[in-house]
């Protein structure tokens, strides 16, 4: 994030208080793209700095569901295609989530179809993210419960706001799901494959 932030100043973008001003003529504007397909997923990729920022833009509280999942798989294909894309920042639009975790909806009351989809999207975000080749990293701005922390352990580095009221955990024990083995042994314990 620091040296994304240096190449900004670099290249005449100038932050206050965490926000970037572009001074930039229109000219070099094509350095940039921005993407979505439902909005759900805003991606604005800086090709002047290969890192593009990822926000969850779900409102109230940034729900992953099948929807937003599959944005989001799209959303990750579209980045690992593009060869000019070297880091991934990936955040929320909202001001203190960043994201609640999984629509317990989702699994409420649907059909066994709908909830094997749904599980399956779940398991393609987490080999979407951990198996990327670009340098992933989580920036935390809000509260991350459940599979916003899934989210960002599958990242290669994690920043988290500095707010005690915000917390982080795999929480979700308490709605009787149990985190697959998997990811216990390979981000939890990762001793355990070596
Ligand atoms: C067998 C095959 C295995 C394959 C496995 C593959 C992968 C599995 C891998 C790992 C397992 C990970 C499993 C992860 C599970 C989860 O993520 S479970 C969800 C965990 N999340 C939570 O418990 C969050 C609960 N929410 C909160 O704590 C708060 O909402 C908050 C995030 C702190 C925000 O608070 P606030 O701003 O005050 O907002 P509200 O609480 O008022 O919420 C607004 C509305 O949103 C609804 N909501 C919140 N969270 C959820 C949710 N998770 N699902 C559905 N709905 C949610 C909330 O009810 C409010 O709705 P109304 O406005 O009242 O209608």
């Amino acid at each position: 994030m620091a040296a994304l932030l240096k190449q900004s100043a670099r290249l005449g973008l100038s932050g206050r208080h965490g926000q970037v001003f572009c001074r930039l003529p229109w000219a070099l504007s094509f350095q940039r793209y921005m993407f979505n397909a439902n909005k759900k997923i805003l991606v604005e990729m800086d090709k002047s700095t290969g890192v593009a920022l990822m926000k969850m833009a779900n409102p109230p509280v940034n729900l992953l569901n099948l929807e937003t999942l599959t944005e989001f798989a799209i959303s990750m294909e579209k980045l690992e295609l593009d060869k000019d894309c070297k880091g991934l920042i990936l955040t929320s639009s909202l001001s203190k989530v960043f994201t609640a975790g999984l629509d317990i909806m989702e699994m409420c009351g649907k059909s066994p179809e709908h909830v094997t989809e749904f599980w399956r999207a779940v398991q393609e975000m987490w080999l979407k993210l951990y198996g990327s080749n670009l340098v992933t990293i989580a920036a935390i701005n809000g509260f991350s419960p459940g599979a916003g922390c899934l989210m960002a352990l599958a990242c290669d580095y994690r920043i988290m706001a500095d707010n005690v009221k915000y917390s982080i955990g795999l929480n979700e024990t308490q709605l009787g799901i149990v985190a697959p083995f998997w990811l216990v042994t390979r981000e939890l314990r990762p001793s355990l494959f070596s």
